[in-house]
């Protein structure tokens, strides 16, 4: 739906995608492509169903059916492990980063899915200060700090379809600039981006499409180029 394109050069397909968790009933017929190479953002206010449509496409909700086709693979009836096999890395908005463990180790930690992921020399030259930071503990990171790890440890697994989950919350601007430069090096050098976003202008300084996500389902979408005359219409979406 919303602006088909060549399914061939889709990274990421999904149709008429229900989700639940328990009896509840979350996702309502999602549907939306994402090209190769592509960042598209999920916009929408709270508990609109951006969270769990990265979590469908994971397999980490209670039941999902519909499409989800990745890299033309159906995985609709595969498990969370097969998927992150066809190099696909999740990094969710509570981080993850294990306090007790330290940089290295914490970085070390996701199995390689795929060959092909980044070097740590690769790593440090995205982000320089986690080399510093190598021997500090989890606990002792600053939240921008434990972004670019959770972010850096994926790339490390060989995943080139990235589904990010609020990357820049409660992050000072200056750290949100750098995450928005990783982010369009990593477009540059062929990774395909889904990025839950609140933050609107991050959001506009990194992607090339926007949809809307309202009560489980796509109600729009909006080409970044064209998102400053769409603002009226998106500020209502999101009750700005
Ligand atoms: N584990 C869960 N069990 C039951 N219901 C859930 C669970 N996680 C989320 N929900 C419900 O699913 C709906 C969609 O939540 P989701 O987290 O996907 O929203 P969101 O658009 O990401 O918004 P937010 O920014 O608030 O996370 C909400 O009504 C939420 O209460």
């Amino acid at each position: 739906m919303l602006e088909r394109v060549n399914a061939a050069k889709a990274e990421l397909a999904i149709e008429d995608l229900h989700a639940w968790y328990g009896e509840s009933h979350i996702l309502h017929g999602v549907g939306f492509e994402v090209r190769e190479g592509e960042v598209l953002t999920l916009l929408g206010r709270n508990g609109a169903g951006k969270t769990t449509t990265l979590r469908s496409i994971m397999a980490m909700v209670g039941r999902r059916t519909g499409s989800i086709r990745i890299g033309g693979v159906e995985t609709v009836a595969l498990p969370s492990r097969r998927i992150a096999r066809l190099g696909v890395g999740y990094v969710p908005e509570e981080r993850g980063i294990y306090a007790s463990l330290s940089v290295k180790e914490n970085l070390h930690l996701p199995p390689e899915v795929r060959p092909g992921g980044l070097t740590d020399d690769q790593i440090f030259e995205l982000f320089p200060n986690l080399k510093e930071r190598l021997s500090s503990q989890g606990s002792k990171l600053s939240g921008g700090e434990q972004q670019m790890l959770a972010l850096a440890r994926i790339l490390r697994t060989g995943a080139k379809l990235l589904l990010c989950d609020e990357l820049t919350e409660g992050l000072a601007p200056v750290i949100v600039q750098q995450i928005g430069a990783t982010l369009r090096t990593l477009k540059d050098r062929g990774f395909t981006v889904l990025l839950v976003e609140s933050n609107f202008r991050f959001a506009q300084s990194v992607a090339d499409r926007h949809l809307i996500v309202e009560q489980g389902r796509i109600v729009d979408a909006v080409l970044n180029d064209e998102l400053e005359a769409n603002l009226p219409k998106l500020n209502r979406y999101l009750g700005v």
